[in-house]
């Protein structure tokens, strides 16, 4: 994570929440630092009332870990905070143990560019207590937005129905990285290129562009301004027509093209980026086929989203190209996806492994408990449903029950028979060591394609998605139940009522 490694200047140990640090301070205090911990991090519904969530971030997640690590000016940091009464926040020795530390989680995650779906642990860590606890803010911090931004793309480029989506979100992104990951989460998510000439040379991604109206205003007229323009770009002159007359722009832009053919030049094509979309492209269309370049793209820009696009798509707009900034890198109708990173087991002195519930008046925010692992069944390269089970439970099956852990009356049985089944949490670091081959961006792009076309198209509709199962192994159900049960009893809810 280059980017965000040069903005702060170090470890990034303390980019988390404050009260990760008291309480690691107060698991040393009272010995349980080292306590081995499993901790899941996964989401509830879906951003978007969308069908399916694209999993994204976890190339920052490595970074992060890798660099896991207390530097000395975060400890002198530390070592300076004081409580109201003056004295020190944390005793030496703490300071002493945050120095000596050392990453030594196991962590296993879906890999980027996986279709994903509520209660799915996205992210699952094993290790000391202090540190699992360290690491939830970041981790949530780096594929909440990730994950919804690829999600967001994903949409968009299905609304798009294959048409190339130019991302264009750097000026209205939530600030420096939130523009950067946005950027890297949109091509996961599909799109062809950023206009982030930075998000370009840190990961790798294809920039592309055309130009602004100020061109065309700093000029006398457009005609001049696309002249201007073709002289220093001969090959890539996509001219933003609608500066003051969108019609009378795709004409001049046509009279600058056929100047271009003369020297053996091609007009790449034209923007619109604003009026009626649908009636301008169709008239530009017929006035570029009319005037012999039928190969010349049009772009369309101006707010749009997926819902703009399929309504474009229906009106029969000609649009080859579609830039998308502001509804994309916002995720403008949900700002976040809402994922937790919940502890779901903790091992005893004696090595036992003890499953953990938070219990809640909410049947949605109770999390699944135990050290958990997650399969894929499918069908001829079609996904047909997730399970959530044990670790160790024998998959060899022929036959399984699975619940929603919030509707059990959604209740499926899969019949292995002829089932191919995959593991979806894969190792990435054993003991603090990375075991895993990081894909670059272009092959976690194409693992996204090829994974949204694993799943049925109903799943993927824009709206009232049909809904894929996926749930609970009976047992696991169960055992929820009963830990939801005897904690409830533990607390003595029924003297409330
Ligand atoms: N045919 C269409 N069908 C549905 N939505 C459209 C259509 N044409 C344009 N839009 C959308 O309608 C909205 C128009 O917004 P707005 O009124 O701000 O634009 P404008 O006035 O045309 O452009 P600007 O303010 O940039 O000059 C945009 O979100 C645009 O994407
Ligand atoms: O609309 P978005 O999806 O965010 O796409 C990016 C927008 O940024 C540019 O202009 P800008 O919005 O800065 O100015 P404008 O509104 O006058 O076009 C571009 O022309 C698009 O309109
Ligand atoms: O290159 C473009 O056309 C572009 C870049 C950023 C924002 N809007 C448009
Ligand atoms: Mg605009």
């Amino acid at each position: 994570m280059k980017i965000t490694r040069d903005l702060y200047q170090g470890s990034l140990a303390l980019l988390t929440d404050f009260y990760q640090l008291t309480m690691a301070y107060a698991y040393w205090k009272s010995g349980k630092g080292e306590q081995q911990a499993v901790f899941n991090l996964s989401f509830r519904k879906h951003p978007f009332q969308s069908g399916f969530t694209l999993a994204a971030g976890l190339d920052y997640l490595i970074d992060f870990c890798r660099n896991f690590r207390f530097d000395e000016d975060d400890l002198a940091y530390l070592s300076e905070m004081k409580t109201k009464d003056g004295n020190p926040t944390f005793e030496t020795g703490f300071i002493e143990y945050l120095r000596k530390l050392e990453f030594a989680c196991d962590i296993e995650a879906v890999e980027e560019g996986t279709v994903v779906f509520p209660h799915i642990p996205l992210v699952k860590v094993t290790g000391p207590l202090i540190q699992c606890q360290l690491l939830e803010t970041p981790l949530l911090n780096i594929i909440n937005f990730q994950t919804l931004i690829a999600t967001k793309a994903a949409r968009i480029c299905f609304a798009a129905q294959g048409k190339s989506v130019l991302e264009f979100g750097l000026r209205r992104a939530q600030g420096i990285d939130g523009a950067l990951a946005a950027s890297r989460a949109s091509y996961i998510g599909g799109c062809s290129a950023t206009s982030n000439v930075m998000a370009g040379k840190l990961f790798g991604i294809p920039v592309s562009g055309t130009h602004a109206h100020s061109w065309i205003m700093s000029f006398d007229s457009e005609l001049e301004a696309f002249k201007a323009y073709a002289e220093a770009f001969p090959d890539h002159c996509v001219f933003l027509v609608d500066t003051y007359d969108t019609i009378k722009g795709v004409a001049n832009a046509i009279e600058v093209g056929r100047i271009l053919r003369e020297k053996g030049r091609e007009l790449v094509g034209i923007r619109i980026d604003s009026g009626d979309l649908a009636y301008y492209s169709n008239i530009a269309r017929e006035m570029l086929d009319q005037a012999g370049f039928p190969n010349a793209k049009i772009v369309a820009s101006n707010d749009l989203d997926e819902h703009i696009i399929t309504s474009l798509i229906v009106q029969d707009a000609s649009i080859d190209v579609w830039g998308v900034g502001t509804k994309l890198v916002t995720a403008f109708d949900q700002p976040a996806l809402g994922a937790v990173y919940k502890l779901a087991a903790i091992q005893t002195s004696e090595g036992k492994w003890e499953p953990r519930v938070k219990v809640s008046q909410q049947a949605i925010k109770i999390n699944v408990p135990g050290r958990q692992q997650v399969f894929r069944f499918s069908k001829n390269g079609r996904a047909v449903a997730d399970m959530i089970c044990l670790e160790g439970s024998d998959v060899g099956r022929d036959q399984f029950t699975i619940l929603d852990p919030i509707d059990p009356t959604r209740m499926k049985k899969i019949n292995t028979k002829g089932l191919e089944v995959e593991s979806l949490l894969k190792p990435i670091f054993q003991k603090g060591q990375k075991v895993y081959e990081r894909p670059n961006i272009h092959e976690i792009k194409q693992k996204a394609q090829r994974n949204l076309e694993y799943f049925d198209k109903t799943h993927k509709r824009l709206v009232n998605p049909h809904i894929y199962p996926v749930g609970l192994e009976e047992s696991l159900y169960q055992l929820r139940n009963s830990l939801v049960f005897k904690m409830k009893n533990n607390d003595g809810e029924e003297n409330h009522i």
